[in-house]
């Protein structure tokens, strides 16, 4: 008898464009979301455009500032729901306040609105909340925003740099596919067609239109933001965050551990998927793709644009493999000598 079932949760309006920040109110009343709410935000997102989304929410809104992702913010904002006693949430920034604030509003079992003010990461709108905790990081279950407002001409004036990180984190889908597939392989791992051909296909999308992202395009936050939702799509349908995270991302968690913040979470999984690529297919394989990709875009392509030294690039290339129970091509971990000659192939070292 066949018994297999799956449950994929995806939000119910996206709503990307220019000026869509003021249609945020719209998007509400559309949801039937009603009473007061909490906007989660960091102090940047706060300050550009906090005014107006309150303005767009009416009903007194509270608003909680987290400095950094954890689970001591997720306790926080839980906490000040319960105290303001708000009804719903809404997640304003780049990836540390969304992630947050979808951790929190799992917990309260309330719903998410997710306005971000960067397309610098994947995690927008995917069923996933990534928390770091102590020496390793929780990728963890909880339900996707109920919306995504995600206004191009507040992106487009941001940071390019958050623009190519976005980027670089739908690049790094490649090596990701690999993993995933290999684990399939090689331990068993349950594998979704589906998830893997959309995740690989944004990737070889943006790829493709690279020449066609350039800082001071508003059109390029809009190439990148798509993306960016496709491969959160992707994560939602294989209920995991598997085509979108193997081994370049947990050599990028390894990175924040050692270093929190010294660079962005997309520049870091573009330069691991250039190692990760040469570690699955060696010196023929396409890391020379992805790294001229990455370079056409402008994202880092080294351990030196990164911010850090050779050492500690090596360091956390042979300890990535413990940051979390997912088989990677690293398997149980690879040798120095191994890594070494990597990084160094690659030009990521050197
Ligand atoms: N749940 C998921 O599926 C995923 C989660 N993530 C998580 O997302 C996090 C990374 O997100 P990021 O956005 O890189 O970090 P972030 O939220 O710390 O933002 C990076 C910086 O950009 C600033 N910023 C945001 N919008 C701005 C704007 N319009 N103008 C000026 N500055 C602005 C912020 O203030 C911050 O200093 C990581 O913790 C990662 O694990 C990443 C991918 C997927
Ligand atoms: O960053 C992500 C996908 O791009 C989320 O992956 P993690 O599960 O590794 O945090
Ligand atoms: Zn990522």
């Amino acid at each position: 008898m066949f018994e297999k079932s799956t449950w994929i949760k995806l939000p119910r309006n996206v709503v990307v464009g220019h000026g869509v920040l003021d249609d945020l109110g719209a998007v509400i009343d559309d949801l039937a979301v009603a009473g007061r709410p909490l906007v989660v935000t960091s102090p940047t997102p706060n300050r550009l455009v906090g005014d107006r989304v309150r303005t767009q929410l009416g009903a007194d809104p509270a608003t909680v500032t987290v400095a950094s992702a954890g689970f001591d913010a997720v306790e926080r904002v839980v906490e000040t729901a319960r105290a303001e006693e708000v009804t719903y949430l809404v997640g304003l920034g780049g990836g540390k306040p969304i992630d947050t604030a979808k951790m929190a509003a799992d917990r309260l079992g309330l719903g998410l609105v997710s306005v971000p003010t960067a397309a610098s990461h994947d995690g927008i709108v995917s069923g996933r909340s990534s928390i770091p905790e102590g020496d390793t990081r929780h990728s963890v279950a909880a339900d996707p925003p109920l919306a995504v407002v995600a206004d191009t001409e507040v992106i487009a004036a941001g940071p390019w740099e958050l623009t190519t990180a976005g980027c670089a984190d739908i690049v790094s889908n490649y090596t990701a596919v690999e993993d995933w597939q290999l684990a399939y392989r090689l331990q068993d791992v349950p594998y979704s067609e589906y998830a893997g051909a959309l995740s690989r296909m944004t990737a070889e999308l943006l790829v493709e239109n690279a020449g066609s992202i350039k800082e001071g395009l508003e059109e390029s936050a809009w190439v990148v933001m798509k993306a960016l939702v496709s491969s959160g799509v992707a994560m939602s349908i294989a209920g995991s965050s598997r085509p979108a995270s193997g081994a370049e991302h947990l050599f990028s968690h390894r990175l924040d551990r050692i270093a929190p913040d010294r660079a962005l979470h997309g520049h870091q999984v573009g330069v691991g998927a250039i190692i990760v690529a040469y570690l699955h297919e060696g010196e023929r394989g396409m890391w020379r793709d992805i790294r001229d990709a990455l370079s056409v875009i402008g994202a880092p392509t080294t351990g030196a644009e990164l911010g850090f030294d050779d050492e500690t690039v090596i360091e956390a290339l042979t300890t990535a493999h413990r940051i979390r129970d997912r088989y990677t091509i690293l398997g149980d971990g690879i040798s120095e000598a191994a890594a070494r000659e990597a990084v160094t192939v690659t030009g990521v070292i050197g």
